[in-house]
């Protein structure tokens, strides 16, 4: 026989009615959370991303190398990056400095100094750009001829070695290449040992001071008033010798001259040469025949001579000229000696400069053929036959 089913009661109605409410809050309750979170989340994704992240805290690879540099060669690594960086903003700055004059004064009519410095700031600009044109061009990927030098031979080589490495990848520190290279020039260093090694490795050892670093340290160093006075009184010194040296040479010359054996012949020898037109000398070699009887005639007097002249000089108003008398002028006559071959001739002539303390070519020339080193004031001319 079927039995009907039991009909709820009302109190099991109410508790089925309370559980399920109960459920409901439950769902709602993890909803809700689900959605805050969620919430949470987008909020610090996007603070995240509207935050500049001025350091980022990345783990440091461990680097070998790293380990072995110096505190000096952090330094100088650091100090380069800054030297590069700077250059790129200041030459930024010289570009637009120069943008905002063309802006600014285009039609202004500058003054020549202001015109000098714009010209002088576009062609500092152009250099650099070459420069960098130049250095783009160096890191290029090629082969580097080893140098020969190990890397803590000089300061200047070190340093060209790590701008090696930077630039090139391919010759970075544990490259084949490199390898290769260092392998290379350790085969072809040859190590001696010495007994004075050790007192050597007690001696004090020396940087190299590289040319930049002089140059930098004399550009800050201003003269002092007690330095300029010193360097005026060096010069007035050096100025001072020499013209004491000069007359010292110029002493011995003129005692050398009074040792040749024509000397003690000067005043015969001119009185001959006074009292007949052709006269033949003869003396030993050295005896001072070619340099020394042309520079007695000159001493006595023979390149002046009084020329007589029937034309009045009309320009001379303190003379007075009565009508038919003639004019003594001066006139500068040449001495000439002639000798056997060209070399002697410039030899002579230069010898002869010498103690009459002139230059060649004025007072004392030669004349060889194709070259004639005389002038209108030449008074001792030494020649070739030919010439
Ligand atoms: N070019 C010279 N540089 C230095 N000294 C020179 C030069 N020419 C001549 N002398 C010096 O002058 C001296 C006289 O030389 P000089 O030529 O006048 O002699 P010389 O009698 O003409 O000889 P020679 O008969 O060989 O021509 C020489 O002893 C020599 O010491």
């Amino acid at each position: 026989m079927a039995s009907s089913p039991k009909s709820p009661s009302s109190d099991d109605r109410m508790n089925d009615a309370s559980s399920t409410d109960d459920e409901e809050a439950d769902a709602r309750r993890t909803t809700d959370l689900r959605e805050r979170d969620a919430f949470a989340k987008r909020l610090r994704e996007r603070d995240e991303e509207q935050t500049k992240k001025r350091f980022r805290t990345e783990p440091v690879a461990h680097d070998p190398d790293r380990s072995k540099l110096s505190v000096q060669d952090l330094r100088n690594k650091s100090r380069r990056v800054y030297l590069a960086n700077r250059k790129d903003k200041k030459l930024q700055e010289l570009e637009d400095e120069l943008a905002d004059e063309d802006y600014l004064f285009k039609d202004v009519k500058l003054s020549k100094r202001e015109q000098q410095e714009i010209q002088a700031k576009r062609y500092a600009l152009y250099l650099a750009r070459e420069h960098e044109k130049a250095e783009q061009m160096e890191n290029v990927e090629r082969y580097h001829m080893p140098t020969g030098k190990s890397e803590d031979t000089s300061k200047a080589d070190r340093y060209r070695e790590d701008m090696r490495s930077a630039d090139n990848k391919s010759h970075a520190q544990n490259s084949d290449q490199r390898r290769w290279e260092d392998e290379v020039i350790h085969t072809a260093i040859s190590h001696y040992g010495s007994l004075d090694k050790e007192a050597k490795s007690k001696q004090p050892k020396y940087d190299y001071i590289l040319d930049e670093e002089i140059q930098f340290v004399q550009q800050l160093t201003i003269p002092g008033v007690n330095e300029i006075l010193q360097q005026q009184k060096e010069k007035v010194r050096n100025n001072d010798q020499q013209e004491d040296e000069h007359k010292r040479k110029q002493r011995t010359l003129q005692e050398t001259r009074k040792t040749l054996p024509i000397y003690q012949f000067r005043e015969d020898l001119m009185k001959a040469i006074c009292d007949h037109q052709v006269l033949i000398i003869e003396g030993e070699t050295g005896s001072g025949k070619t340099t020394q009887l042309t520079q007695y005639l000159y001493e006595e007097g023979y390149c002046e001579a009084d020329i007589e002249e029937d034309e009045e000089d009309e320009d001379d108003d303190n003379e007075v000229n009565l009508p038919g008398m003639k004019k003594k002028t001066k006139k500068k006559m040449m001495i000439g000696c002639t000798q056997p071959r060209r070399v002697a001739a410039m030899s002579v002539a230069a010898r002869v400069a010498e103690e009459m303390d002139v230059k060649l070519g004025r007072e004392v020339g030669y004349s060889i053929r194709f070259e004639d080193c005389s002038s209108d004031r030449t008074v001792i001319k030494y020649m070739t036959d030919v010439s």
